[in-house]
């Protein structure tokens, strides 16, 4: 293994399939956004391919993970077509030992919020760095806006104790723009206490979609690591 970078692409490709390998013949998916998962999708696909898995619905929850199931030949379906999903595979950016989470990255936790609590079983897929012991240590919490109500929004948050600041877009002038037409707003909490009271709270203000705060909504967290130079999973 040569550089870091390696290593971290290890960890995500080896737990991205370690939870394509729990999916049974027959379920309905919740297909998650992020570099880890797109592992997941790709393995899917692959046992789908190969003939091992058979009668399979995936479940975007964004454009991203929309392209990468027809890329690797993962059939699709919509929420108006199904009445259960029977497991949700997606990545996180923060998991506590708890297994409560910040997710939203990708600016797609409004979505991924919807399809991952709805599933029996929510795996949820991470390498090491991901892991801490109070959510809000290391990464901001993203807050999905409508792009009208950003200012009240914004001073809210600051009346709440946050530090938020606009997502802007990498290669894109200007703010970036969720798959619904939102914004998001990044809010420097200092350590979160109760994750469940916030969430509400921030759901409460009007103009807020979703905030990347998921409570309770865990079943499995699978963990990559290097162990001995060499990538291992291991489930919380
Ligand atoms: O919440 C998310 C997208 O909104 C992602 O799941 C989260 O950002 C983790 O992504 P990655 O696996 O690329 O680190």
């Amino acid at each position: 293994m040569s550089t870091a970078t390696d290593a971290v692409t290890l960890m995500k490709q080896q737990v991205g399939k370690a939870a394509a390998d729990r999916v049974k013949s027959g379920s309905i998916v919740g297909l998650g956004t992020g570099s880890t998962t797109a592992y997941a999708i790709q393995y899917i696909g692959e046992r789908i391919q190969s003939g091992e898995l058979t009668d399979i619905k995936g479940i975007p929850t964004s454009f991203q993970a929309e392209v990468l199931a027809k890329k690797y030949g993962v059939p699709l379906t919509t929420l108006d077509e199904v009445d259960h999903i029977d497991v949700a595979i997606d990545g996180a950016d923060e998991v506590d030992p708890n297994k409560n989470l910040i997710k939203g990255g990708g600016a797609a936790h409004t979505r991924e919020k919807v399809v991952d609590s709805l599933a029996d079983q929510f795996i949820v897929v991470v390498d090491s760095s991901k892991l801490v012991d109070k959510l809000g240590s290391t990464f901001l919490l993203p807050v999905e806006v409508l792009p009208m109500a950003m200012t009240p929004v914004m001073r809210a948050i600051a009346k709440l104790g946050g530090k938020p600041e606009l997502r802007m877009g990498i290669k894109k002038a200007g703010p970036v723009i969720t798959d619904q037409g939102n914004f998001v707003i990044d809010v420097k909490f200092d350590k979160i206490d109760n994750p469940a009271e916030l969430e509400k709270t921030l759901n409460n203000l009007p103009g807020v979609l979703e905030n990347g705060l998921f409570v309770n909504v865990t079943d499995v967290v699978l963990i990559g690591e290097i162990k001995d130079g060499q990538p291992v999973v291991r489930e919380m």
